[in-house]
């Protein structure tokens, strides 16, 4: 990077002939385009600044000038609407509740690490429910660990929690820290691919803290995720990234349902993690 105000004109020529200058910016705008860019000519020579590749100015954090580069800024563009699904302060819920999304808590290296960890040292069971009076097995696998051998009943089938594990422990205090909030139980999920999901459903069961918070941590495939009011029947939905958190609270469960819904075009495993507040 080399300020125009810091060299004479005969220097700036001959770097751009020898190719050491090749990109503008606005160092008040923080904004870079093409050195032929006519909004770039019109800016005060002191406000200038030079750089020898895009990426040095995108590493600067400059972005992409709209007029000259306008395909690079629509990409930035989006990029930052996407990072504002990660603005962790947004209620996702338009009403009756309250969802933040974190997105990645974790670097992409630390989030496999732990989906291994997962994988391969959780107490995985299939599923039973019992829906209509009829024993169904899920092909999902689930896993329960809390505090104490919790019981826990949901879908008419009661389950007793494991104690922790080292990783559950880790990625519990990890969760508290971020989300401020106190858990003493986690529900795990295990989905082998795209063609197992969870259906719609609210987590309002009675042994669970009423309004409390829980905390999905999500590895593995990226997989869609859907609330929908139990009135009004609006929608939203969100995709939960490798090693991300996503918070449900306040009314959340008892005015929307969640799910998360089949796929073809996921072939790979997914971790769900629930961390509650059971009271019983
Ligand atoms: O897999 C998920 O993201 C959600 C799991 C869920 O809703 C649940 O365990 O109650
Ligand atoms: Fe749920």
């Amino acid at each position: 990077m080399i300020k125009h105000a810091h060299l004479s004109e005969t220097e700036t020529r001959k770097l751009i002939k020898n190719a050491a200058i090749c990109w503008g910016g606005n160092v008040r705008l923080k904004i870079y385009g093409t050195l032929r860019c006519r909004s770039g000519k019109r800016m005060k020579k002191e406000n200038r600044i030079f750089f020898v590749s895009e990426n040095e100015a995108l590493k600067n954090g400059y972005r992409p000038c709209a007029h000259c580069l306008p395909d690079r800024y629509y990409t930035w563009k989006t990029m930052d609407l996407f990072s504002n699904d990660t603005d962790k302060n947004r209620n996702l819920l338009p009403k009756d509740g309250v969802v933040n999304y974190y997105g990645r808590l974790l670097l992409p290296a630390e989030a496999d690490h732990y989906l291994e960890k997962l994988l391969h040292h959780i107490n995985w069971r299939h599923d039973e429910a019992i829906i209509f009076g009829k024993r169904i097995i899920t092909d999902r696998k689930v896993a329960w660990y809390g505090d104490r051998e919790f019981e826990y009943t949901y879908s008419k089938t009661t389950k007793t929690a494991h104690s922790w594990t080292p990783e559950l422990l880790e990625l519990k205090k990890l969760v508290e820290t971020a989300s401020n909030e106190t858990f003493n139980s986690c529900l795990l999920n295990l989905y082998h691919n795209g063609n197992e999901g969870m259906a719609w459903h609210s987590d309002g069961e009675k042994d669970l803290k009423k309004n409390g918070a829980i905390a999905s941590l999500s590895f593995g495939a990226e997989r869609k995720f859907a609330f929908k009011h139990k009135k009004s029947k609006e929608t939203v939905s969100l995709v939960l990234q490798h090693g991300s958190l996503l918070i449900m609270k306040d009314e959340t469960q008892t005015h929307w349902l969640h799910r998360l819904p089949k796929t073809k075009f996921v072939k790979k495993p997914r971790v769900n993690l629930t961390f509650r507040t059971i009271t019983s």
